[in-house]
């Protein structure tokens, strides 16, 4: 595919981005699904272009507006090729020529902004801090009262390509079998620090190429949610539910560790991520999985099943802050649609729900891609002081190994820290009853 033409895709795709109410990944997928024939080197030129422009929205719009310009697709990638790529206003136009596949020839205005551009770099003095950042007005002060001093190190850990990180399904594989493989291939993979089925990849290459993948050997998971999966500390034999399960990422994590043994139920309200969570289970070699459809977190069936569990999970929805690396364009997203408000009341309602199902001295573990305290620890007191049954386990107690991860009792991953998804998890375990706690106590 020749430079102009791999322009001219970004430049649909960065159209179909912006137009549309799904997220970037959903569009990207459906993108994918109608360019097959493409080579995989130029679908990976094309969507890392995508996620730089993506991840430079705010500053580009920034310049945008400062020289009286609409912040077009167009626009946008004409700016970026000047201010982040260092182009010349020369070698765009010869890009943007009108070809049969290249983008359609600049108009005498759009040369203009190019030579108003000229010589400069996508960070200006003038420029607002949270602009520089990519910080969204809405998260600024919340990230801000989180990070303190480190508020720029993490905005900027957040403006950074994600790692590609691997979870090996020991139902069907070993890490060790599946390292040799993707060694044996070339591809540069190394095991994860801390996740003990986890593979990191240190460079950027087509899901193609990972055989693994096809066979169901591995998922693309980031380490921070292996370790989420991880902390539900389920079993062979127990009962479990993952609450918001969506396409059944940390269900099939958990399904591993329990060797199929038990019994684990992917709730969720969204009947399409279950669909995709079922078709991933039979790939994993997963059986001892079932999906279960809810109208809402009361659903009836959460009441019918009430104290029937070992260990439920609430991976809630969430303002998602944690995942920008990986998800540039839901900074801009978020509260657009829902409001932190209303996520903080959705995930509290969720979990008073949810926590109906644990059984005595079983575990509630709620967790998070968020980095907002109203979020995480925030919401998880308002929990405990509402359901004095429940106390917090701290995770040096949980999880001695990973205890250097813990803020106050919690799971609490940064990119910046930890060089993972921004993650929250906090164990929550409901007492034993009376009887079980005390036998001496018990009527004879
Ligand atoms: C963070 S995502 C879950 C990701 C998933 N656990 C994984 O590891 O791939 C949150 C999920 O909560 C679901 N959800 C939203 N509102 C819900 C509700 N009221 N009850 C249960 N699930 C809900 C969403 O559909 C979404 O799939």
């Amino acid at each position: 595919m020749i430079p102009s033409a791999r322009l001219q895709a970004a430049l649909e795709l960065l159209g179909d981005v912006d137009s549309a109410a799904r997220p970037a990944d959903a569009v990207i997928s459906s993108w994918l699904r109608s360019r097959r024939k493409m080579e995989d080197s130029d679908r990976g030129k094309v969507l890392d272009l995508l996620a730089e422009l993506l991840r430079a929205r705010a500053r580009l719009d920034w310049w945008l507006d400062r020289l009286g310009r609409s912040d077009t697709s167009r626009n946008r990638l004409l700016a970026f090729l000047v201010l982040a790529e260092g182009r010349t206003p020369e070698q765009v136009k010869r890009l943007f020529n009108g070809g049969r596949f290249a983008p359609a020839a600049l108009t005498e205005r759009e040369h203009a902004l190019l030579v108003k551009l000229r010589g400069s770099t996508l960070v200006h003095p003038a420029m607002p801090d949270d602009v520089r950042l990519e910080c969204p007005d809405w998260a600024s002060e919340p990230l801000r009262q989180r990070f303190g001093d480190s508020f720029e190190t993490e905005m900027a850990a957040l403006l950074s390509p994600p790692t590609l990180d691997l979870r090996v399904n020991t139902l069907k594989a070993s890490r060790d079998g599946v390292l040799r493989e993707l060694t044996d291939i070339g591809v540069r993979a190394e095991t994860s620090t801390r996740a003990p089925q986890g593979l990191r990849v240190r460079e950027s290459l087509s899901l193609a190429r990972l055989a693994p993948l096809k066979r169901g050997e591995i998922e693309i998971q980031d380490e921070g949610s292996q370790l989420v999966a991880l902390l539900v500390d389920a079993r062979p034999g127990d009962r479990v539910v993952d609450f918001c399960a969506g396409a059944g990422g940390k269900t099939l994590a958990i399904a591993a560790q329990m060797n199929n043994k038990g019994r684990i139920i992917a709730c969720d309200v969204s009947e399409g991520r279950l669909k995709r969570s079922a078709e991933r289970f039979r790939k994993a070699g997963v059986h001892n999985a079932e999906t279960r459809l809810l109208a809402s977190e009361t659903d009836r069936w959460v009441k019918r099943h009430k104290g029937g569990f070992d260990r439920v999970l609430v991976d809630a929805p969430c303002s998602g802050t944690g995942t920008w690396r990986r998800n540039p364009d839901a900074r801009w997203r978020a509260t657009q649609e829902q409001g932190l408000d209303a996520l903080v009341a959705l995930q509290a309602r969720i979990l008073a729900s949810a926590a109906r199902l644990v059984k005595p001295g079983g575990r509630l573990v709620y967790a998070t891609c968020s980095m907002l305290s109203r979020e995480n620890e925030e919401q998880v007191a308002a929990f405990l002081a509402a359901h004095p049954d429940f106390e917090a386990l701290p995770l040096r107690d949980t999880a001695p190994h990973l205890a250097t991860l813990a803020e106050g009792d919690h799971l609490s991953l940064t990119p910046a820290r930890h060089d993972t998804d921004g993650f929250f998890a906090a164990v929550l375990q409901r007492a034993e009853t009376a009887a079980t706690r005390h036998p001496a106590q018990e009527p004879a």
